[in-house]
Parts: structure tokens; C-alpha cells; sequence
């Protein structure tokens, strides 16, 4: 019986790394995605099962769910990456603490209430193939968030609020699904530049990290395949951030 990791924003860089990476791992993936990129077809030539959903929709989360619930009778975990970063003055819309919110908290909301049973569905399976009494934490929920959800942004207010908010859910909701679930968040800081990065901007984010370097996705991905072996760690946030919580300690 097949028990896929869903991942959400699969279209580019991070996610789009990890849905390869886990399908190379043998595991089987579904994929939702925003925008039509090439990689889209890509990982649809993998076999990655694929929904397009805006997660701003609660009518297209919800086809999304009920679509997943019809197909799969188990999930093996759920990986929230999709999320949407907008400086506080980049729009004139005050609504950008709104959206946020939704995407990225309210649709991880959504998804794992509506599909948590899917996943204690796996690890109760586990249990039995195994014929072992108390296997745990077979099942697992990662968020990404951002180490700018202990520390704030002064220049993505909305956005730190949004990561610090879905933080919160990894510890409300590690202790609503334990013991067949496992919940946890990767904090990342400089993992990718992105595209239109200028040379400045780049500086000035490699000089806030005591390891100053662009991590690549690698990082992520190897720890992402730590927790789904473990069957120890839950409710615990992973930084993945070159020291920056220690530079202003820094003298020389
Ligand atoms: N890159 C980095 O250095 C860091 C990343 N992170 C976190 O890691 C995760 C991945 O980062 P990264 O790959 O750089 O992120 P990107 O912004 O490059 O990609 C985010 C993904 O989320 C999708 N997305 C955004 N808004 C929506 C929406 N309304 N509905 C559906 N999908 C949406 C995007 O789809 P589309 O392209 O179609 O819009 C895209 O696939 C994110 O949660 C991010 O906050 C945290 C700290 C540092
Ligand atoms: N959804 C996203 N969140 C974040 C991104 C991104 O590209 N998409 N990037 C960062 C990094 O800090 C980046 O700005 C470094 O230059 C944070 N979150």
C-alpha cells in the first residue's frame, strides 16, 4: 500500500529540490504547486502525484484534500515549504499580514487537521507489519519556518509573525498527534538567494551569519531525512542558520 509524503510548493528551489530528492529516496511523492514552472512536468515524469492549488483557496485546499483522502488510506508525512515572503512596503495591500497568515499558517492549519489521520493510519500500519507493540512516530508533520520567527524582521513584520505562528502550531499540534506523529520545524536562514538577489543584498546577508556562506538546499534535504528516520524527536524547532543567532556576540 503505497504511504506518500505530500510536500506543498513543489514548483521551484526548495521544495522542487526535496520532492526529486525524497522520490530518489524510494519514497512516494505528491506534490501541490502554484504556478505551471518547467519542473512541474519534471516531477511529474518522476511519478510525483501533483495538485495545483493556490493556497489561498480554501476551495481548492479542500478539492486538494478530498482528492489525497480518496486515494490514499495512508499518509507517511507531510512537509509544509510552500510559503509566501512579502516585504511589509512592497505592496500598498495592508492586507499582507492577512495573506500571510493564510498561506502560511492557515492552509498548514487546514491540511494536517483534515489529514492527520492518514498519517497515524501509516504508523498504526507500521506498528502492525512490524507486529511490534508501541512502535512510535513512525508519521511525521515538518513545517519550515524561518529564524526570523524567534528573532522578528523589521522589514517582514507579516512574514516573521506568519513563521512564528506556524512554529506554534509544531508544538501544539507534536502534542495533539504524539505518539504516532511527529511534528517538528526546520528554521532556516540563508539556504538560497534568490534569483534577482543583488550583489549588496547578498553581502550584507552573508555578513550575518557566523558560517558566511548560501547553504543549498542540501541542508535542508539531509535533515529532512533524519527526521523521518528518528522515533525520538518531536515538538522541537532545527536551525538551520550559520550561527546568525551568535554574530552580534561576535569581537573580532
Ligand atoms: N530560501 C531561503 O534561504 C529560506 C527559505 N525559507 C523557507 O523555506 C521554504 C522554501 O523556501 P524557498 O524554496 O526559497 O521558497 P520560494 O519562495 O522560492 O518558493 C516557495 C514556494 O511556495 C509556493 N507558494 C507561494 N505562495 C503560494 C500560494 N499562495 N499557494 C501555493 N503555493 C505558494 C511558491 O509557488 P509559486 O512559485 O508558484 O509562487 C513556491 O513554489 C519556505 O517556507 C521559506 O519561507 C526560510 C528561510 C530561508
Ligand atoms: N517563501 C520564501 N521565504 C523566504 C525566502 C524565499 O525566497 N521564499 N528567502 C529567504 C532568505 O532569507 C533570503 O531572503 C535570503 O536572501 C527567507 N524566506
Amino acid at each position: 500500500m503505497e504511504s506518500p509524503i505530500l510536500i506543498t510548493g513543489v514548483g521551484k528551489r526548495i521544495g522542487f529540490a526535496l520532492a526529486k530528492y525524497l522520490v530518489e529516496a524510494g519514497y512516494k511523492v505528491i506534490g501541490s504547486y502554484r504556478t505551471e514552472y518547467s519542473a512541474v512536468a519534471e516531477l511529474d515524469q518522476l511519478g510525483v502525484d501533483l495538485y495545483q492549488c493556490d493556497l489561498v483557496s480554501d476551495e481548492q485546499i479542500l478539492a486538494m484534500i478530498d482528492s489525497i483522502k480518496g486515494k490514499y488510506p495512508y499518509l507517511r508525512a507531510i512537509i509544509h515549504n510552500a510559503s509566501d515572503c512579502i516585504a511589509d512596503d512592497e505592496v500598498e495591500d495592508p492586507n499582507t499580514i492577512d495573506r500571510m497568515m493564510k498561506v502560511n499558517v492557515s492552509a498548514p492549519y487546514q491540511i494536517n487537521l483534515a489529514l492527520a489521520d492518514r498519517l497515524k493510519g501509516y504508523d498504526q500500519q507500521v506498528s502492525c507489519d512490524r507486529e511490534s507493540e508501541g512502535d512510535v512516530g513512525a508519521a511525521d508533520i515538518i513545517h519550515l519556518t524561518d529564524f526570523v520567527a524567534k528573532k522578528g524582521c523589521d522589514s517582514h513584520v507579516a512574514y516573521a509573525a506568519s513563521k512564528a505562528a506556524l512554529h506554534n502550531m509544531t508544538l501544539s499540534f507534536a502534542a495533539r498527534l504524539a505518539p504516532q506523529v511527529k511534528v517538528n520545524s526546520i528554521a532556516p536562514a540563508l539556504i538560497m538567494f534568490n534569483e534577482d538577489d543583488s550583489e549588496t543584498h547578498k553581502r550584507k546577508m552573508l555578513a550575518k551569519n557566523l558560517l558566511p556562506v548560501e547553504a543549498s538546499q542540501t541542508e535542508i534535504m539531509e535533515l529532512v531525512n533524519y527526521l523521518l528516520g528518528s522515533r525520538y524527536v518531536t515538538g522541537r524547532c532545527f536551525n538551520v542558520d550559520g550561527g546568525r543567532h551568535l554574530k552580534s556576540y561576535q569581537t573580532g
